[in-house]
């Protein structure tokens, strides 16, 4: 991967507002056999940090009830559906998406997408196929990755490839409008890099920002949930769970491989106007029930932590929601 050229860091620096995003054109990398990499965004602008003036602390506050193939209870913001498999929770999380992205198209112009790894990539699939694949505005779709393992972009183990393969080269988004690390970068500069990348988004208009908690607001966050009850690459006990102040962090010591990853924070996680969280597999059951029923942990799980000033949405198989 290149680094930035004086010209580019320069124009980056000096970005007005309402301009086209800032775009990066990589070299090719090979990737597997399955992949062609398009020519993505690499976001890769004069590492800064930006003061910010608080985090949202609302408490999370709902309770999933039902144990219905297919229902949903809602208290104050949180919403949760359970389904009797998780192909029935794929084909709503695709119309989940859809029915967002057209609101969002049609209210900002633009609809920001904040991707996890693992199985969520999977748990998305129904939206490569008709009606969405013909029906989304899909120009409109900006995308990022909450986190990011710090490797190149064609290792087995990075998220971006792994959302390439499974979901973005099937989709007509324009890859200026894919938003993956700069993989040529440290841990520390990767995070660097991606956090002044999404400020000049918001500078620009494409990502919104929260006035209430001075953070991004992204459109819609997709979670999904590690057995220990992770979310991004933010793990248990873990000190990161505590910052307040920067928008990404980087993370050296990852409990789960790779060590090495970038993440957003959870002031940001938190700032979205839609959050979902999709869980599948009996082996999430217990920090389901922690969090949405009457499980005990020792401490506080991160997916406790979640709690959006927008809305929040579990999609849970009835495997995942097995103790509620
Ligand atoms: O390491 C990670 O794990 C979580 C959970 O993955 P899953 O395969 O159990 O769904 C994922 O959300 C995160 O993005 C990823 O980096």
């Amino acid at each position: 991967m290149a680094a930035s050229s004086p010209s580019l860091s320069a124009s980056l620096r000096t970005l007005p507002t309402r301009v086209p995003s800032p775009r990066r054109l990589p070299p090719y990398i090979p990737l597997t056999s399955q992949s062609v990499l398009p020519n993505p965004l690499v976001c890769s602008c004069r590492p800064k940090r930006a003061s910010v003036i608080g985090v949202n602390s609302k408490k999370f506050d709902f309770k999933a009830t039902s144990s219905m193939a297919e229902t949903a209870t809602e208290k104050g913001k949180g919403k949760s559906q359970v389904f009797d498999s998780e192909e029935d929770l794929a084909v709503s999380l695709a119309k989940y998406t859809a029915d967002l992205s057209d609101k969002f198209a049609k209210e900002r112009g633009a609809f920001t997408v904040v991707l996890s790894g693992g199985s969520l990539i999977k748990s998305l699939r129904k939206l490569v196929e008709p009606p969405y694949i013909d029906s989304v505005d899909w120009s409109k779709w900006h995308v990022f990755w909450v986190d990011e393992r710090v490797v190149p972009k064609d290792h087995p183990d990075s998220n971006y490839l792994l959302a390439y393969d499974g979901l973005l080269s099937k989709l007509p988004i324009l890859p200026g409008n894919v938003y993956p690390i700069n993989d040529a970068l440290s841990a520390e500069g990767a995070a660097d890099d991606y956090e002044t990348c999404v400020k000049h988004l918001v500078k620009n208009g494409v990502i919104d920002f929260s006035e209430t908690s001075g953070f991004p607001k992204f459109d819609l966050m997709l979670l999904g949930m590690g057995p220990d009850g992770h979310v991004a690459s933010l793990f248990p006990g873990h000190p990161l769970l505590q910052e307040k102040k920067q928008w990404v962090a980087f993370i050296k010591d990852s409990p789960k491989p790779p060590p090495e990853r970038i993440t957003f924070t959870f002031p940001v996680i938190n700032s979205s106007a839609h959050i979902a969280l999709v869980v599948a597999g009996a082996g999430k059951a217990h920090p389901v029930q922690v969090t949405l029923g009457n499980g005990q942990n020792s401490e506080m799980l991160p997916v406790q932590m979640v709690s959006p000033e927008g809305e929040l949405t579990w999609f849970l198989d009835k495997e995942a929601a097995s103790k509620l």
